[in-house]
């Protein structure tokens, strides 16, 4: 009779996880030399940024495709945004300049996971003084909160050449994700590296109130600051749907308060959310 094969010893295990390792550092340091290359290919210097938010977005999304196991899709992530992010700044320096006027820690973990700790963190008391860093520099990024503004710090994205809405975070969703605070990144980079699934719109109006919030909150993600001057207020829109300002306006209108102006202020991907198990995501 045969004896079964004896179970491979820890020695032997180890030396297995340390040839992996090496496998994955080599691995690194090769993307590093793909990225020397890239540098000169994708002539970043011309706007200052290196962040390219529709490649990031759709890197991300096949990330969670891609991923089983039982290495939690938390740590996955953010090993990949720190890898993203940090061949984003060794291919042209940027700092993150970041509201914390709504609270830091939260604000914080957001940064540290999508940008991890190698690039600059400079923290701000208002979303206005953070997009103003970011108009002054050349490729630097701001987060600002997603849903709520104590002032309209978008207005600013309107004048051509501004800095704009660039992508929504987190990139991926999902119940107990460790970076849920939804935030703004807003940046200038090229035309071509936007992502247009999400149009978000700078719309001022006059005779607000909260049954208008009421009417347009099923049609659009609103971010509203009621300016005392005008009875009004100036909001910050999400539009996925196509033909969707017009519908809002049209709604606004029917609702009872008059449209005074719209600009487009950025774009970003489609929330893309991961159900809590087995099923695909949306
Ligand atoms: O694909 C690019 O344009 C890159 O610069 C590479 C890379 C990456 O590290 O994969 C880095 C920055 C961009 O935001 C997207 C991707």
């Amino acid at each position: 009779m045969t004896k079964p094969p004896s179970p491979p010893s820890l020695t032997e295990l180890r030396q297995e996880i340390d040839g992996i390792d090496a496998q994955v550092h080599q691995l690194l340091m090769q993307r590093g030399d793909i990225i020397d290359r890239l540098i000169s290919v994708k002539q970043t210097q011309e706007v200052g940024s290196a962040f390219r938010p529709a490649r990031e977005a759709d890197m991300m999304r096949r990330l969670v495709q891609r991923h089983h196991g039982i290495l939690p899709l938390d740590t996955v992530e953010s090993i990949w945004r720190v890898i993203i992010a940090t061949f984003t700044y060794v291919q042209a320096p940027f700092a993150v300049h970041v509201d914390q006027s709504l609270g830091e820690s939260a604000m914080r973990d957001s940064a540290r996971f999508h940008f991890g700790f190698t690039v600059p963190y400079v923290p701000h008391f208002s979303a206005s003084a953070a997009v103003e860093a970011v108009a002054r520099s050349k490729g630097d990024l701001a987060l600002v909160s997603a849903t709520s503004g104590s002032n309209p710090w978008w207005l600013a994205l309107e004048a051509a050449g501004a800095p704009k809405i660039i992508a929504r975070l987190p990139f991926i969703e999902r119940a107990d994700h460790p970076a849920a605070l939804p935030v703004f990144v807003v940046s200038r980079v090229a035309d071509s590296a936007m992502v247009t699934e999400v149009e978000t719109w700078s719309i001022r109006v006059s005779g607000w109130n909260a049954e208008i919030a009421r009417a347009i909150s099923p049609l659009a993600e609103v971010v509203a600051v009621p300016d005392t001057a005008f009875d009004g207020a100036a909001l910050l829109v999400s539009i996925s749907a196509p033909g969707g300002l017009d519908n809002i306006k049209a709604a606004l209108i029917a609702a009872g308060a008059s449209v005074r102006s719209s600009g487009l202020v950025g774009s970003h991907a489609r929330r893309y959310t991961v159900p809590p198990s087995g099923k695909a995501p949306t």
